[in-house]
């Protein structure tokens, strides 16, 4: 249909809002008689008309004598309990002079602006253009935007009065409508130009009107700049966004997902609730490192001196992980090979990954998954959720911004399964080589190419792991350092560490190493060094009050007074100054000495490290009954029955009595730990042959390994733990299952040599060892 002067057209009448031409209004139909007009005019099935007049209810019984020609963009209809409701969007064209209404039609004569430009002044016109700039900047629509830098382009100021006047949000009913009424062009730019200028108008075209501070409408300059700064200006975001997106190389089909969601964005008013949860989305999805990586540089020989510099000891594990790094670098691809460390706390498992991160190029993140139940703490929460958010992952490559980092998955023993899915089902996802291209987030919903990251993860206790989860990891096992070890590791790491920590020059003191020896043997009982860290702390704590006195007492002075530099932290200080914070270690070993017959010294593994325990038995006149305390469980109790089975079997060999006609009662002290496993079959043993025969063991001598009823001495695990807790002890000899002599050949050299380590094939063995008496023991 073509639009003559002079035309009769379905007519809307509203009481609010006014359509300007060149702007788009949403007509909700709620009145009877607009509807009428849909249902005998616009509607499907009724006369199709593409144009509507727009009419304006002034009070009861008054229409504008103005209206506005428009284009039907869109109409919605909604059936609902058998009744209809509409809603009308229309793109203002003319100005209209209402010649004769009669709802549901009207007869109008369309209103065309005269020739523009010439006579306008020059000023008037600067100003409104740069308003109209303004305007353009803080919408959130780039047609709008694009729409009002055209219109200057064409020199159409008539229009563009009109769209600026359509976007002021403060402007009353009537005064739009007076606006709209007004058929000289100039006088329309006068009066845009000076609500625009107006300054309550300036401050809301820079910002929302809820933000603006009731009573305090631009008199405040800088509450105005606060404000500005707390909200950042919404075109600008969208733009940056999508200027953002557009430097991503995305694949075809996320490219796809990614700008429709874009263009959905961009459709939607900001203040629709949908439009703050497309907009985190969408600013997740450009803050992500599609393409961003860091190039890989490994050098052998320079991840050799890193490993060296940063640990001390560990040499086989160091040698694990430069062939790790060799086969990263000629494959230039770390696909599939995942490291998994494990071992007790404090044994530098986080910080040698870091080092291996370091000597790659590569970022390092630490991902704690400790006490993780939820599934959605790894693959996020679906976007449909309040507060969805990504899972762990894709929040750590956001940190990190590239997409190849080494990811530390730390404490993955540590995952549980509860109500909310498996945390460690989602792990085995992110770690196969064959989906990890596709990682799945549920919140991020498209998919991420993962396989470029190194995963390494750590974990205290290996048996902990799901079976599925374990098969995927090469596990590299990091036991406890020795004495001499952490001597060195004190002294070349932890030290230095700590200085700088406390800002202490290292001139300043001098820790000798009696001291540092006495820290590690009384006040720290761990396979890793992280309590040794701890109590170096408390050294340097007390160093920095001691030299700040010193200051105090001359301020001006920078020569320490009266004080003899470095200060010299000797054994005895050692004791002076943590005596007084920690508790000393109770040395059990010192406590049992001299053993009475019946008691032996087993070696148990914790997840803290090696530990020595002894066993206790004794008897009493009975029928042979046995009494277990201590927390035992059942695999410890079957022990028990398998050696005195044993000895029952062997006794009259021994030329010993058996224990038929007594109770016998076993304790494992510590009893408020659970304690089990087959490894203290040796011990328990040992306990009932001396209690049986009443001649004490070696009190220098632990023993460990499974027994069979047959007398045979089965392998165990943990041999380096149980050895250096011995160590540790001040026990000099070891009886190991012989079954376990690589094990035993794997330990360094300098304990091998220190330790007199046994191994043994059959109990009888085991317990002439354990009671031979040394030259040294038969003083105890
Ligand atoms: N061989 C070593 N040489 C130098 N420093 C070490 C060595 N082993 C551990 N450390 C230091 O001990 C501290 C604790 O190490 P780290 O945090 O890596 O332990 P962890 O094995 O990851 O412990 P957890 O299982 O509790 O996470 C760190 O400061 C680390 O640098």
């Amino acid at each position: 249909m073509k639009l003559d002067e002079k035309m009769e057209l379905p007519v809307i009448v509203v009481a609010s809002g006014v359509l300007l031409p060149g702007a788009s209004l949403k007509i909700p139909i709620k009145s009877k008689l607009n509807i009428r007009t849909i249902e005998t005019h616009l509607a499907r099935g009724a006369q199709s008309n593409h144009y509507v007049v727009i009419a304006y209810k002034v009070s009861t019984d008054k229409i504008y004598e103005i209206g506005t020609i428009a284009y039907i963009d869109k109409l919605f209809g909604m059936t609902f309990n058998s009744t209809t409701s509409y809603s009308l969007d229309v793109v203002g064209l003319y100005r209209a002079n209402i010649e004769k209404l009669s709802i549901p039609t009207c007869l109008v004569t369309k209103i065309e602006d005269g020739k523009e430009e010439a006579s306008f002044d020059h000023k008037t016109i600067e100003s409104l253009i740069s308003g109209s700039k303004i305007l353009a900047q803080n919408s959130n629509s780039t047609n709008f935007s694009q729409e009002i830098h055209d219109l200057i382009d064409e020199h159409e100021y008539g229009k563009l009065a009109d769209l600026c006047v359509s976007q002021m949000k403060n402007l009353g009913f009537m005064q739009v409508l007076e606006f709209l009424g007004t058929r000289d062009v100039e006088k329309r730019i006068e009066m845009c130009e000076k609500w625009m200028n107006s300054e309550s108008n300036t401050l809301r075209l820079k910002m929302p009107n809820s933000l603006i501070p009731v009573g305090q409408k631009a008199q405040n300059p800088a509450a105005q700049k606060i404000n500005k700064r707390k909200i950042p200006n919404a075109k600008n975001q969208v733009e940056q966004l999508e200027e953002k997106l557009n430097k991503i190389e995305f694949s075809e089909d996320v490219s796809d997902r990614v700008f429709s969601e874009l263009h959905r964005l961009k459709s939607m008013n900001s203040q629709q609730s949908e439009y703050n949860i497309l907009m985190n989305w969408l600013e997740l999805v450009a803050s992500l490192p599609w393409n961003t990586s860091t190039v890989d540089d490994i050098e052998i020989g320079k991840a050799r001196n890193i490993l060296a510099d940063s640990h001390e000891a560990m040499d086989d594990v160091k040698q694990r992980v430069l062939e790790h790094l060799a086969v990263c670098k000629m494959n230039q691809s770390v696909k599939g090979m995942i490291l998994c460390f494990t071992g007790p706390p404090g044994i530098g498992k986080t910080s040698i990954a870091k080092a291996i991160a370091e000597s790659m190029g590569r970022k390092f993140q630490r991902i704690s998954l400790g006490g993780i139940r939820d599934e959605s703490d790894i693959r996020g929460h679906r976007r449909t959720y309040v507060a969805a958010m990504p899972g762990r992952i894709i929040e750590a490559l956001k940190h990190c911004k590239t997409n190849n980092p080494v990811f530390l998955l730390d404490e993955v023993d540590k995952l549980y399964s509860g109500n909310q899915g498996s945390p460690s089902a989602a792990l085995l996802e992110l770690l196969d080589p064959e989906q990890n291209s596709t990682f799945h987030d549920h919140y991020l919903n498209i998919p991420f190419d993962v396989s470029k990251i190194m995963f390494i993860a750590t974990a205290n206790d290996i048996d902990r792991l799901e079976p599925a989860l374990r098969d995927r990891l090469e596990i590299i096992e990091m036991s406890g350092y020795s004495l001499k070890e952490k001597v060195k590791i004190c002294e070349n790491h932890l030290l230095s560490r700590q200085l700088t920590k406390h800002c202490i020059s290292p001139d300043y003191v001098n820790l000798d190493r009696k001291a540092i020896t006495a820290m590690i043997e009384e006040y720290t009982m761990e396979a890793g060094v992280r309590q040794l860290e701890r109590q170096v702390g408390a050294i340097c704590r007390h160093v920095a009050l001691r030299l700040a006195e010193a200051l105090n007492s001359d301020p001006g002075s920078d020569v320490l007074p009266d004080m003899e530099l470095p200060i010299r932290i000797s054994e005895e200080d050692i004791h002076r100054i943590l005596k007084i914070k920690h508790m000393k270690r109770v040395k059990i070993v010192e406590k049992m000495r001299p053993l009475p017959p019946g008691v032996c010294f087993g070696l148990s593994v914790t997840t803290n490290g090696g530990r020595v325990m002894p066993i206790e038995a004794s008897k009493s006149k009975g029928t042979g009954k046995i009494v277990t305390t201590g927390h035992l469980g059942k695999v410890l109790n079957e022990s028990i029955l398998v050696a005195k089975g044993w000895l029952g079997a062997n006794a009259e060999r021994f030329g010993l009595k058996t224990l038929e006609e007594n109770d016998i009662h076993v304790h494992l002290p510590a009893g408020s730990i659970n304690k089990d496993g087959p490894s203290a079959g040796t011990g328990l043993a040992c306990a009932l042959v001396s209690l049986a025969m009443g001649v004490p063991l070696r009190s220098d001598a632990a023993v460990t390994g499974e027994i069979s009823l047959t007398g045979h001495v089965l392998p165990i695990g943990g041999v380096k733990e149980k050895v250096l807790a011995a160590q540790r002890e001040g026990l000099r000899r070891v009886v190991l299952p012989r079954s376990n002599e690589e094990d035993y050949l794997k330990i360094d050299e300098d304990i091998r040599q220190e330790m007199d380590i046994v191994l043994a094939d059959t109990v009888e063995e085991v317990i002439d060892a354990m009671m031979e008496k040394s030259g040294v023991m038969a003083k105890l």
